[in-house]
């Protein structure tokens, strides 16, 4: 079993509740933030939970887990939603948008960040001028 069904770290995929209430989907929240999982899916969408304290999941190494890799492949990740709307826009051709909503100080421009930073990190050198740019 990938480390990210086990249940010890609950739902990964809030789809996957038994039974869909505020109460549950709070305790599955509180449940994966309390193991230090800050994201979940509902589907194709990112819960993210503010962790404040800083959180060694954006590396390189973690860039590798996701480059190329599907949705579901990997644990709930910002970098999972960077890489579809990259893989997206590269195969459409057209512009792609990630929208990214919560109220002040959820870590909307943190996330942005990351998902910026990932983007730069895997397209080659000449693209990577222009995204930094
Ligand atoms: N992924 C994260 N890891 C660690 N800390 C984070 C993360 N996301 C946010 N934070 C912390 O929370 C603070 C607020 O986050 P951020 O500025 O991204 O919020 P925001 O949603 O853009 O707020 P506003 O709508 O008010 O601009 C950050 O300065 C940072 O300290």
């Amino acid at each position: 079993m990938a480390e990210h069904e086990s249940l010890e770290f609950g739902k990964a995929d809030f789809v996957l509740l038994d039974n869909v209430s505020l109460e549950d989907f709070m305790a599955n929240l509180k449940l994966r933030f309390e193991k230090g999982r800050i994201y979940s899916y509902i589907g194709e969408v990112v819960v993210s939970v503010n962790p404040y304290r800083s959180m060694n999941i954006y590396g390189r190494d973690t860039v590798e887990q996701y480059r190329g890799r599907e949705l579901y492949e990997r644990p709930p990740h910002l970098f999972a939603i960077a890489d579809a709307a990259y893989k997206a826009m590269k195969r459409r051709n057209k512009d792609t948008c990630i929208v990214i909503s919560g109220e002040s100080g959820a870590g909307k421009t943190e996330a942005s960040k990351y998902i910026m930073q990932y983007i730069a990190a895997i397209t080659n050198p000449n693209q990577r001028a222009e995204v930094e740019r």
